[in-house]
C-alpha cells in the first residue's frame, strides 16, 4: 500500500500505548495468514511473529508480499483466512485505528507531511491525534525529535526538508503515539549511504529509548544485516526462510531468489549490498 498517511497510538506521552490483555511486552503475530487479490496468492500461509524489543527484517524480492504483510498486521488488510494476534488476542478484525490505539505503528513507503507545517507541528499533530495534550504532547513531540535526529529543524517548515529528513518526519509522526510495535515500510528507500548509516543509528536509538519491537520492510541489505536480530524472507507469498541474519544470507534458496552474488559479502562482513532482485 503507498499512502502518505501515518498510523500512530493513542496514549499518553509517557508511557507505551496498553495491551489489550494488560500483559507486559508485546507481541503482534500473523498465524497462517492467506491473502489473495483474485488470482493472486500475496500471501501463502505466512507465520511470523515480533516481539517489543526485537528488530526483525523483512525482506524478499519485489511482488513478493512484504507490504501486503504490514498491511495485514496494521489492518489495512483483511486475510482472506488465517490470524492476527496482539499480546495473544485474535485482533484480526480490529480496524486500523484500533489496532494503533492497542500499540501497532506503522509507516508507508511514500512520505507525505503536512508540508506548510513546520516539523514540530507536524509531528504536535500526530501526538494529540494520538491522545497526548497541551505539555505532554509538546514534551512528546521534543522527545521525538531529538531521537531522530530532527530536534534542530524542528522551527523548519516541512517543505524545506530534504528528503532523508521528510522520511525520518514520517518516523517521528508514528512515535507520537509511543507504539509498543512500529512496522517500517521501506524506510531507507531513496536514502545515500551515509543517510542510511544514520537511519541505522536512528533505529537502534528507538528500540533503546522507546523498547518498541520493530518489524522492518527493507530492500537495503547493508542496513538490514546491520539492524536486525532476525530475518523473515517472504518469495511469491510464502516464507521461503526465517532465522538469524548470517543463517539466512548463507540459505541457498534465499541467495538464488534474492540475494544473488552479493550473499557471500554479506555473509562473511555481517554486511553486505543490494541483493540482486532488490529493486526497492
Ligand atoms: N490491492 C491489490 N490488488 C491486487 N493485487 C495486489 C494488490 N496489492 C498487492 N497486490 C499484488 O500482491 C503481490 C504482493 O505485493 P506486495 O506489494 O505486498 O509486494 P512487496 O513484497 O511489498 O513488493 P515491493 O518490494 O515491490 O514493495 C504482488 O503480486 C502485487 O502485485
Amino acid at each position: 500500500m503507498r499512502s502518505g498517511e501515518v498510523t500512530v497510538t493513542r496514549s499518553g506521552p509517557n508511557a507505551a500505548a496498553p495491551s489489550p490483555t494488560g500483559e507486559g511486552a508485546a507481541r503482534l503475530e500473523a498465524r497462517g495468514v492467506h491473502v489473495r487479490f483474485a488470482g493472486v496468492h500475496a500471501l501463502d500461509d505466512v507465520h511470523l511473529a515480533v516481539e517489543q524489543g526485537e528488530i526483525v527484517g523483512l525482506i524478499g524480492p519485489n511482488g513478493a508480499g512484504k507490504t501486503t504483510l504490514v498491511n495485514a498486521l496494521s489492518g489495512f488488510q483483511r486475510p482472506t483466512t488465517g490470524h492476527v494476534l496482539l499480546d495473544g488476542a485474535d485482533i484480526t478484525r480490529w480496524a486500523a485505528h484500533r489496532r494503533a490505539r492497542a500499540g501497532v505503528a506503522r509507516t508507508f513507503q511514500s512520505v507525505r507531511a503536512f508540508r506548510g507545517l513546520t516539523v514540530r507541528e507536524n509531528v504536535e499533530a500526530a501526538a494529540r491525534s494520538a491522545g497526548a495534550a497541551g505539555r505532554g504532547a509538546a514534551a512528546l513531540t521534543g522527545e521525538v525529535l531529538d531521537l531522530v535526529g530532527l530536534g534542530p529543524s524542528a522551527g523548519s517548515v516541512a517543505s524545506a526538508l530534504s528528503y532523508g529528513q521528510e522520511r525520518r518526519l514520517g518516523i517521528a509522526r508514528a512515535l507520537a503515539g509511543r507504539p509498543r510495535i512500529l512496522l517500517l515500510d521501506e524506510p531507507a528507500a531513496g536514502l545515500n549511504e551515509q543517510e542510511s548509516d544514520e537511519l541505522l543509528e536512528i533505529l537502534r536509538g528507538i528500540r533503546a529509548d522507546h523498547g518498541c519491537g520493530l518489524l522492518v520492510i527493507e530492500h537495503d541489505m547493508r542496513l538490514i544485516m546491520r539492524l536486525c536480530d532476525r530475518l523473515h524472507v517472504l518469495d511469491y507469498g510464502r516464507t521461503l526462510a526465517a532465522g538469524l541474519p548470517a543463517e539466512v544470507a548463507r540459505d541457498a534458496r534465499v541467495r538464488e531468489a534474492y540475494l544473488g552474488s552479493s550473499v557471500t559479502r554479506v555473509g562473511a562482513a555481517g554486511a553486505g549490498e543490494e541483493g540482486s532482485r532488490a529493486a526497492g
